[in-house]
């Protein structure tokens, strides 16, 4: 209540010293009615309703940020409330039979205060689209978000389908070769047992970066799994994309990365696969690459 306060002093000093002039000048050109004389229905009635439109007021204003919907509301609930409060006085203090500028007090502030109201509404209704605008637009950004790897820079299993989809409409739309590189580390299991789980995070970061430097600016780099990292080359044949592969596996044997705690190096191998797409979807396509890859993989000496 004190921070309300403290924030809308002036709205709610400027009521209260209006209400208070309304008072006054009631006071000073009426007479106060008799007990008998005073219509008590209409007391809780119009009394009732200035309570009710005092305490909208107070709500608003605890609950809004200070702007343009808050203060046109504002200023359209005062507005009722004044129209209210002076309905109400006059239950209580009889004015002269000729004087007519009390219909004036009691009831022009209320169309105002309603027409306030109206505008307030209607920008606040164009606040809320423009909020729920920017939280689907959240939403799909966290959507898409998660479509990316979290150790790596790169686009993960979800995102390379996606892609490969996309990419495989392009490719027959153009009439262009599209093929898939999958590279995939030789014992990387013996790299985290060896030198802990955050020394393979690093290789695998490392590895990342590598396979980017050694790819062209067209091609998409996704890390499909654990230690397997998969190259979408557009307009590329299958002899192409071999030559790529085999760029990519002398790459990764060449790179001497080195532990963070000793500084040692870590001798590092990779298997690639490669695949030309045909007439098949993404799934289709990911699945001939990973079988291709499992071919690779069984001809290779098992390390203790
Ligand atoms: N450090 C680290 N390890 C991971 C991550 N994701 C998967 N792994 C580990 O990577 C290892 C992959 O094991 P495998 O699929 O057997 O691969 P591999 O040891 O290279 O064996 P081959 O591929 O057959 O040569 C598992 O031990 C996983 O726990 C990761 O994000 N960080």
């Amino acid at each position: 209540m004190k921070s309300l306060l403290k924030l809308h002093t002036l709205t709610l000093l400027g009521l209260a010293f209006v209400a208070n002039l309304g008072l006054q000048v009631y006071l000073a050109t009426g007479q106060i009615k008799t007990w008998a004389e005073i219509n008590w229905t209409d007391v809780a009635g119009e009394g009732g309703s200035a309570v009710l439109a005092l305490a909208w007021l107070i709500m608003l204003l605890h609950s809004r940020p200070a702007g343009r919907v808050t203060r046109l509301l504002a200023l359209g609930l005062a507005c009722v409330f004044f129209s209210w409060w002076m309905d109400t006085l006059d239950e209580f203090i009889q004015l002269p039979e000729l004087a007519v500028w009390d219909n004036w007090l009691e009831t022009a502030p209320m169309p105002i205060g309603l027409l306030l109201l109206t505008l307030g509404i209607y920008h606040l209704n164009q606040e809320q689209r423009a909020i729920s605008q920017q939280m689907s637009k959240r939403e799909k950004g966290f959507r898409e978000h998660r479509l990316f790897d979290k150790l790596t820079p790169l686009g993960a299993a979800e995102y390379l389908r996606q892609q490969v989809q996309l990419a495989l409409g392009h490719a027959q739309a153009e009439q262009q070769p599209l093929s898939l590189v999958v590279v995939d580390l030789d014992d990387f299991n013996t790299i985290n047992q060896r030198y802990g789980q955050a020394e393979g995070d690093a290789v695998l970061q490392a590895m990342a970066q590598l396979l980017l430097l050694n790819l062209r600016r067209q091609d998409l780099l996704c890390r499909l799994a654990g230690d397997r990292f998969v190259a979408v080359l557009p307009n590329t044949g299958e002899t192409q994309a071999r030559m790529i592969a085999e760029e990519l596996q002398q790459a990764v044997a060449s790179l001497a990365h080195k532990t963070a705690q000793h500084g040692e190096r870590v001798h590092l191998r990779a298997s690639t696969g490669t695949v030309m797409a045909f007439d098949e979807d993404a799934e289709q396509l990911l699945k001939r690459l990973n079988l291709n890859l499992a071919k690779t993989k069984q001809q290779l000496p098992r390390c203790a």
